[in-house]
């Protein structure tokens, strides 16, 4: 058997004239928290919505452990849907608003008691069960979202900007508990965000999105310390991004100076974009510094200080815990293995 529980193939996805996914394929393994990540616009709710059932491909096909689902209705699939807008039964209580499922489908009373008993412990709101549902907060109602959609014990759990109304201490929680359930169940969640803090945080595999394209797909530590190509640093983290020339194996040139760097397998001479990550650069003396600039500004962030720093005419962001003055001389080093390479973006 496929360890896959979902494969897209090919899709495509076209309104009016505009193009929401452009040749898409992807594989999701069983048991794994992927994230669909990318900015507004990219066709993540879209792709949420054909495995779902909700709206069909023009082209391509979904496969479900295996087998294609294209012509199966929404409610026959094995699957779940969890809206940002949460859309609970609001004259009904927490317990037969979680309860609503299985009495649909005409499970004995005590076994749905059982269930709903075991999905309000799971979701922290036991002794909640006879409350109304519009007088809990937030993120105790999306709580009850989530309980309701796990409760039909789904092969596969979709959650499109789930935490998305809620405020960021409440966020930061429910992110938390979310991977807790998924991990404790053993259920696929597929998790739709463009808030890529969340995704580096919640998941296990990362799909970054871009006009209807994966652009890269990798685990958080992937797609944070070897982007791609430069939509995926700019849209993960923060970066200095330079255009460059890879002279040969391990020698790039940048910021009109040679570095020494690790990758390897490019053209001689081939124009590439060098990307640096903030924290990656270290201050240094001047006098004996790769390269030096003056600091423009310092702006302390919680955990470290913002500095910009002008190196001729070119803008560096770093990120240090010390400080550095602004108007003062600082140098910069930068070691071999933080420089990413990075081909350029054919669009
Ligand atoms: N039913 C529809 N008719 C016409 N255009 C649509 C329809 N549904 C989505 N779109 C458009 O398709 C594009 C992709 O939408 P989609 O909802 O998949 O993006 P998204 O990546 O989820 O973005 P967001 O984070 O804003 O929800 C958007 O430009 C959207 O306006």
């Amino acid at each position: 058997m496929s360890e896959n529980i979902i494969e897209l193939r090919n899709l495509s996805k076209q309104y009016d004239d505009l193009k929401v996914l452009d040749d898409l394929s992807l594989d999701i393994k069983k048991n794994e928290f992927l994230t669909l990540l990318g900015p507004s616009g990219c066709g993540k709710t879209t792709t949420l919505k054909i495995i779902a059932g909700f709206e069909q491909a023009d082209e391509g096909s979904v496969l479900f452990e295996g087998k294609e689902i294209n012509e199966i209705p929404p409610y026959q699939r094995p699957v779940n849907t969890v809206f940002q807008k949460y859309a609970l039964f609001p004259h009904m209580n927490v317990y037969e608003n979680i309860a609503f499922g299985l009495k649909i489908k005409k499970m004995p009373k005590d076994k749905i008691d059982e269930k709903v008993k075991e999905m309000l412990k799971l979701v922290a709101l036991e002794g909640k069960e006879n409350r109304k549902v519009d007088s809990l907060s937030g993120g105790q109602q999306q709580r009850i979202a989530i309980a309701r959609a796990l409760v039909n014990e789904p092969k596969l759990l979709l959650l499109d900007e789930p935490l998305g109304a809620l405020d960021l201490k409440l966020r930061q929680e429910m992110q938390i508990e979310l991977k807790r359930m998924q991990k404790k169940l053993g259920i696929t969640f597929i998790f739709v965000t463009h808030d890529q803090e969340e995704a580096l945080s919640m998941s296990d595999t990362i799909v970054v999105m871009n006009k209807g394209k994966i652009q890269q797909m990798g685990t958080p530590e992937d797609i944070y310390n070897e982007p791609k190509n430069s939509f995926v640093a700019r849209f993960i983290g923060e970066s200095n991004i330079f255009d460059g020339i890879m002279l040969e194996d391990y020698k790039v040139e940048f910021c009109g100076k040679v570095f020494e760097c690790v990758d390897k397998g490019f053209e001689k001479n081939e124009n590439i974009e060098v990307v640096i990550r903030p924290e990656d650069i270290k201050m240094v003396n001047p006098e004996d510094s790769m390269l030096k600039g003056t600091v423009t500004s310092s702006i302390f962030k919680g955990v470290h200080y913002e500095i910009e720093v002008k190196e001729n005419d070119r803008k560096w962001i770093l990120h240090n815990t010390k400080n550095a003055q602004v108007g003062s001389e600082l140098g910069m080093d930068i070691y071999p293995e933080d420089i990413h390479i990075m081909r350029k973006e054919q669009n």
